[in-house]
């Protein structure tokens, strides 16, 4: 089967030519015993700015998606995470980068929640309430509506 490429803003062009490599993303859907999912926004001077996302981020040389996510959670959100659950991929086609973003589902995390850099966060469920939402972060919503048969709008478009 194909491999799904999501592409963000088609029409601006791409850095880094048709072979760009991938950057791999480690992703964190933490979830509340209620249903509720961690939503953060992306921190000032970050590219999408200001975009809400899960939190996460990429993958260092020799780390595995495991490794990334437990770093970065902690770096970014300040919680130490216990069992990672592997979800689902998705490739994005940024004008800035072609990103392979590992969805890890985790329910164990312990520590206060503290955004490190400067990020707010908010606990969200189907439709979202944060706006914009990242183009990477659309896809997962569906699948949580499919997951919770949800209909309807899982979010308010991007003006
Ligand atoms: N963390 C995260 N990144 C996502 C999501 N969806 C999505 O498309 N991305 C993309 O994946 C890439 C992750 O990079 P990042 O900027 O968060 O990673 P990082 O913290 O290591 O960045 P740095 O290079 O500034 O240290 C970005 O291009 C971002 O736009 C998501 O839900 N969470």
């Amino acid at each position: 089967m194909a491999t799904e490429i999501l592409v963000a803003h088609g029409d601006r062009p791409r850095e880094g030519g048709p072979n760009r490599k991938q950057v791999e993303v480690a992703v964190g859907v933490l979830l509340r015993a209620d249903g509720a999912f961690l939503l953060t926004s992306r921190p000032a001077g970050k590219v999408y700015e200001g975009y809400w996302e899960f939190p996460g981020g990429k993958v260092e040389a020799g780390e595995s998606i495991e490794q990334a996510l437990r770093r970065e959670l902690i770096e970014e959100i300040g919680v130490t995470i216990g069992a990672v659950h592997p979800w689902r991929v998705e490739l994005v086609d940024y004008p800035h980068a072609l990103v392979r973003l590992n969805f890890c589902k985790v329910y164990e995390w312990s520590g206060e929640l503290h955004m490190h850099e400067g990020q707010s966060f908010s606990w969200e469920t189907l439709p979202v309430r944060v706006k914009p939402v990242l183009p990477g972060t659309v896809p997962v919503l569906a699948w949580f509506a499919q997951e919770r048969s949800f209909e309807g709008a899982t979010h308010e478009p991007a003006t």
